[in-house]
């Protein structure tokens, strides 16, 4: 955690928390009048505080289910019925209830001060404000106020990795990353639990081979998961959770006190269940990683076998039995591991986290599906390993009925299953739209959203003005070298760096350029080549041009059909990966900054040179990127009115060709800063940077909300 700078430490350290609704309210008023410190302090006290209240209910959770006689009597829904009498469970559960209830009170009141967690209480409403991270949004604005650029960045980036579709934050995001004042490592998410920091390091150290690496990794991810499921567990019996749903509220008030209490139960029961999805989805994104637990599983018991710790990939498969135990592949591993091991070993079972995790799922799931039966209450199973002994026979059949509805109806879109290149899209809010296979071909990508309009913006200003400044030193934007129709220019990221230097282009434009190819060659290997590095080894901004009154019965390509690292003979469809070939170009990346223009679309081609099997219309921001070889002959269609500018990358896996250009243009530009910052204040950079806007529309919420609370506060 970045430490807080002194006068913004939370409010009465030690005291026990207030509401969180009233701090965030007061929070948000402190926001809109511009007092920057009193309401950084009020929203950190606001998080602090639910985040307090989320433990104490973890820990009371905890201690209160060793409490005698509290836990949910086992046979609550299972025992069978007589028509008449009391039913065997009733009083049981009564009694559970009442002790659980007093247990909970109580710790929670030590813990918290008079009135527990009842007097913390957030609505439904908020909670979703501070799961969506709103208050972070305020944050980053009111640090960046007081010049807490550090703060401010990592709090723009805590909201920005649970909104990534977020235009005002993206730009904003744009703005701090160009700060100069800001260092990298304050991106840093600070709510994001770290177990998905594990889990995505364990999957690609896997990856690459290496278990031994992964293992800790990975062992720390599935803790943790299952420790959020644990919390998330807690956070069901909320006071806040108490409304009924509006059906069950009538059969409720029909029914008498047993079924009120067990309409409780089950509804705790039902969040419960929802825990694991709660735990198995990334912030920012909507749906759970498929399978959560037991793919975790599966990885571990991969990586043990890998470092040849048969008994551990044992333990490891014998869980994944527990969930799945038809899986072919796992009672093969284990049957395998049996003959390595010899002897049967008598301590060898599954995991006992594993155990006890399902022991308990299913002992809920057995209610919850009993209480469907015989009380017509709701349940939707989000989980696929649930045996189907556990379904009670009557709701089989309908239950089958739903699902088979459910698969071609409702069915969520599968995320994609890249591990390694899944977050770095995220981070750079970036989406792939076309696959290799919507692409037809194989190493083939288009993405979207790596630049913000107003970054295209600043990029095509920069190719104008280094067009400009050709054309006052006696160079005329040539002719293409591909087409006597359009005129080309290009730039290269030195050239834009002198430039700059001279004050003939814009510095911040020319350092973007900078930073977007980097941002290019991140996303590049990502997707193409986790396992090795990619070397940047030219970039390129180019700019093609229809030259007016010449563009009537064109016939000609604006760039012809070729690849990229090879000389391709259209009549063998050979491609020579030979000089004068770039032959040492690996990926290629195309990034586009306009499509104000007519024609220039680019298409890929079989090796003949003819057959178009895939076409892409440029836009700002759209990358297209694949590997250069023959399996990529590509072209651009001929531009015919206006002006396309992209920025074209090639990337190579050999270190000796990557592009010295790029380490000597950014240290022209860091030495004029250095230089500038030797004459300035401080401060400059801030008003060079302009300002992230205030989220504007939010305020307006943020007002009409703080004014609600405060309405509704004064009403109780
Ligand atoms: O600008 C484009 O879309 C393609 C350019 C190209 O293929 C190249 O420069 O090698
Ligand atoms: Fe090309």
């Amino acid at each position: 955690e970045p430490s807080e700078p002194p006068g913004l430490a939370s409010l009465s350290p030690g005291a026990p928390p207030q509401a969180p609704d009233l701090l965030y309210a007061d929070g948000l008023r402190a926001y809109s009048a511009g007092a920057w410190a009193p309401a950084v302090a009020l929203l950190r006290e606001a998080l602090r505080s639910l985040e307090v209240l989320g433990r104490t209910r973890r820990d009371c959770g905890a201690s209160c289910a060793a409490e005698p006689d509290a836990a949910l009597p086992a046979q609550l829904l299972g025992a069978p019925q007589s028509a008449s009498g009391p039913r065997a469970w009733e009083p049981l559960l009564l009694r559970a209830t009442l002790r659980r209830a007093e247990c909970l009170t109580q710790c929670a009141a030590r813990r918290l001060g008079p009135g527990g967690a009842a007097r913390l209480r957030v609505g439904s409403a908020l909670r979703d404000v501070f799961r969506r991270r709103e208050p972070y949004n305020y944050l980053q604005r009111a640090y960046y106020q007081l010049k807490k650029l550090d703060l401010a960045a990592s709090a723009a980036h805590t909201f920005f990795v649970a909104n990534p579709t977020h235009l005002q934050m993206r730009e904003d995001m744009a703005k701090y990353r160009r700060m100069s004042g800001i260092r990298p490592q304050s991106f840093q998410d600070l709510v994001t639990p770290p177990y998905w920091a594990a889990y995505d390091s364990g999957l690609e150290l896997l990856g690459q081979q290496e278990a031994a690496l992964a293992l800790p990794r990975l062992e720390e991810a599935l803790q943790g998961s299952l420790a959020h499921v644990e919390s998330c567990r807690a956070g069901c019996e909320g006071p806040e959770e108490q409304q009924p749903a509006e059906e069950e509220e009538e059969e409720g008030s029909q029914g008498g006190l047993y079924e009120a209490i067990a309409g409780h139960w089950i509804r705790v029961l039902q969040c419960r269940q929802h825990c694991v999805a709660d735990t198995a989805t990334r912030p920012g994104r909507s749906f759970p990683v498929p399978d959560f637990i037991p793919s975790q599983l599966r990885r571990l018991q991969e990586a043990y076998a890998q470092v040849g710790n048969v008994s551990k990939a044992m333990e490891n498969v014998l869980s994944v039995l527990l969930f799945y135990p038809e899986d072919e592949a796992a009672k093969k591993a284990l049957s395998q591991y049996q003959t390595e091991l010899g002897e049967p070993r008598p301590g060898l079972g599954p995991r006992e986290d594993i155990q006890r995790f399902i022991l308990r799922s299913l002992g809920e799931k057995r209610q919850l599906y009993y209480a469907m039966e015989h009380l017509g209450t709701g349940f939707k199973d989000p989980d696929s390993w649930t045996p189907a002994a556990l379904i009670p026979e009557a709701l089989r059949e309908k239950l089958r009925e739903d699902q088979e509805k459910r698969s071609w109806d409702q069915e969520p879109p599968q995320p994609k299953s890249l591990p390694y290149w899944k977050d770095v899209l995220l981070l750079e809010g970036v989406t792939l739209t076309q696959d290799a296979q919507q692409l037809n071909g194989s190493d083939r990508a288009v993405l979207d959203g790596l630049l913000t309009p107003a970054e295209c913006g600043v990029l095509l200003q920069l190719a104008k003005d280094a067009a400009e400044a050709g054309a006052r030193s006696g160079y005329r934007g040539r002719r293409s070298p591909h087409s006597p129709h359009e005129r080309f220019e290009g730039l290269t990221v030195l050239k834009a760096a002198q430039l700059a230097r001279a004050g003939t282009v814009s510095k911040p434009g020319a350092k973007l350029l900078l930073e977007v190819s980097e941002r290019v060659r991140t996303l590049t290997q990502a997707y193409f080549s986790p396992e090795r590095p990619l070397h940047l080894s030219f970039t390129h901004l180019v700019c093609r041009s229809a030259i007016e009154g010449e563009q009537e019965q064109r016939m000609d390509l604006s760039h012809p059909v070729h690849a990229d690292n090879c000389v391709l003979d259209p009549d063998t469809g050979d491609c020579w990966r030979e000089p004068p070939a770039y032959t040492y170009r690996d990926y290629s990346g195309l990034l586009y900054l306009n499509d104000d223009f007519k024609g220039g679309d680019l298409f890929f081609t079989q090796p003949n040179a003819l057959t178009v099997t895939a076409q892409v219309r440029p836009r700002c921001g759209r990358l297209v990127a694949f590997s250069s070889g023959g399996e990529n002959p590509h072209g651009v269609w001929a531009v015919t009115r206006g002006r396309r500018c992209a920025l074209a990358l090639w990337h190579t896996w050999a270190p000796e060709h990557r592009e010295l250009e790029w380490t000597e243009a950014k240290e022209l530009l860091q030495e004029e800063e250095e230089e500038e910052e030797e004459e300035e204040e401080e401060g400059e950079t801030l008003s060079r940077d302009p300002s992230p806007e205030p989220p504007s529309h939010k305020l307006q919420r943020a007002q009409d909300k703080a004014g609600k609370l405060l309405r509704v506060r004064e009403e109780l």
